[in-house]
């Protein structure tokens, strides 16, 4: 089903600011040729009633609740397989033992084909309509991920990822120079880019250093310039954990953030994943050049060693949105990297050592709301991702979900709730795949979502 050149009518529910929802109930939006949308009418509005009276328009059933497409900011793809499995060991361990040997065998292309058609039909079918990716380091296999997201219809963002560094990498898995890294990275830009079914550019490659600790200095200054030189947009890890934050430490003498930015590497289009140990003047840096954080707040339960400070960095007005950090953290729903959000800010507010008197046991002000966590998961992801998705209104594009709140094998139960602000808890707590209804990428509709 296509509603390029159509409307849909029926209840929206958005978050274009922090700490807000706004419902549009019963209303009618109308989207152009290309899936942008071109009006967003309520009932109170001139020419509500002739343009409710087209033909062409998708009515929905009541009890349906449109949502603003997922924008998942960080997402490692070739981990789908471990999804849920392997989460027993620190960060360092993890990698070496566990997730780059999975990772070595998207070198063949067999192996890579199911796992990735798989992830992207899951991903389109609980709701991520945009999805900023980690390949491998193979340009093939990166490749392969771009072709299949281009198939399936789904935005993304996909980055051959750099790893280079013979003192941190196996052998069996690494860029075998700089050179190749770079030369490897050029060619999926390229693919991407001459893609002949992807002429509206909904995929885009992403210029992918894996994280400091993986590269050399020659990389990352290669990467740099070639951000600058293709204006591509940028991804990595940045003060993870205890051990990756003390490595760049020990390495230049001073933060990820700052070493990053000395190669080039935050810029308007970058993304750093968790961020945890961003300092004050770190997060600064960031503000100044619109770079973005992917608060991946589930994944950090596991390896961060602590809770990313969002309420401060959204006070200093840095760029955030959420990932779910495949497979570090242990699910692919983006409802539930929200509900993570809010639970790991209460943690972080209160704190969670019962010995220790309440006054001094936890981060007071940390709290974030989940109207605030559902517009990181949409809106924010756009603004980190500058594209024009995550919001109903005219200009951005009609990316959206259609939650079936009556659906049986659901599992939200409304009782005859009908107050949209309850309707909406409900909906960001309790929905499961049963109640996502339909996924729509630029006015069209994704596969199969149950
Ligand atoms: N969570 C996470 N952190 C990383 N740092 C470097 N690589 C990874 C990865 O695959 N997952």
């Amino acid at each position: 089903m296509i509603l390029r050149g159509r409307a849909i009518l029926g209840t929206f529910l958005h978050a274009p600011q922090q700490g807000t929802l706004e419902v549009l109930a019963d209303t009618l939006i109308e989207i152009d040729a290309t899936g942008t949308i071109t009006a967003v009418l309520q009932p109170t509005d001139a020419g509500y009633a002739e343009a409710t009276d087209r033909t062409d328009v998708l009515r929905l059933p009541r009890g349906r609740y449109v949502l603003p497409g997922f924008v998942d900011l960080h997402i490692h793809a070739p981990q789908y397989p471990q999804l849920g499995q392997a989460l027993d060991e620190p960060l360092e361990v993890w990698l070496q033992k566990y997730t780059f040997p999975l990772e070595a065998r998207y070198a063949d292309l067999d192996f890579a084909r199911p796992r990735y058609t798989a992830l992207v039909e899951d991903l389109l079918a609980n709701g991520t309509t945009t999805a900023l990716y980690f390949a491998t380091q193979h340009t093939e296999a990166t490749n392969l991920l771009a072709d299949i997201c281009i198939d399936k219809g789904q935005r993304a963002l996909v980055g051959k990822v750099v790893m280079d560094d013979p003192a941190a990498c196996p052998d069996f898995y690494r860029d075998a120079s700089p050179e190749a890294a770079v030369a490897g990275t050029r060619a999926v830009i390229d693919h991407i880019r001459t893609h002949p079914a992807n002429t509206d550019a909904r995929v885009l490659p992403v210029i992918t250093p894996r994280f400091i600790p993986s590269c050399t200095d020659e990389a990352l200054t290669a990467l740099g310039q070639l951000a600058a030189e293709c204006d591509c947009h940028v991804q990595t890890h940045c003060s993870e954990s205890d051990w990756a934050h003390g490595h760049v430490l020990n390495r230049y003498g001073h933060t990820d953030a700052q070493a990053l930015d000395s190669f080039g590497l935050l810029t308007r289009k970058s993304v750093l994943a968790h961020s945890n140990f961003l300092t004050d003047a770190d997060m600064d840096r960031l503000v100044v050049r619109q770079s973005a954080v992917a608060h991946c707040a589930l994944s950090n339960i596991y390896f961060a060693n602590a809770v990313f400070p969002l309420r401060r960095a959204l006070e200093k007005h840095l760029h955030v949105g959420l990932g779910t950090d495949i497979s570090g953290g242990p699910s692919a729903s983006m409802f539930e990297a929200c509900r993570t959000t809010v639970q790991v800010s209460r943690l972080l507010q209160d704190g969670v050592d019962p010995t220790l008197p309440a006054a001094n046991r936890g981060t007071p002000g940390s709290a974030i709301d989940l109207k605030t966590a559902f517009h990181l998961a949409t809106a924010g992801g756009g603004i980190a991702l500058d594209l024009p998705i995550g919001l109903f209104a005219p200009g951005y594009r009609f990316d959206a979900l259609v939650i079936d709140t009556t659906a049986a094998s659901g599992s939200i139960r409304l009782f005859g709730e009908t107050q949209p602000g309850a309707v909406f808890e409900k909906i960001l707590y309790g929905a499961s795949r049963a109640n996502i209804e339909q996924v729509w990428v630029d006015g069209r509709l994704t596969g199969q979502t149950h």
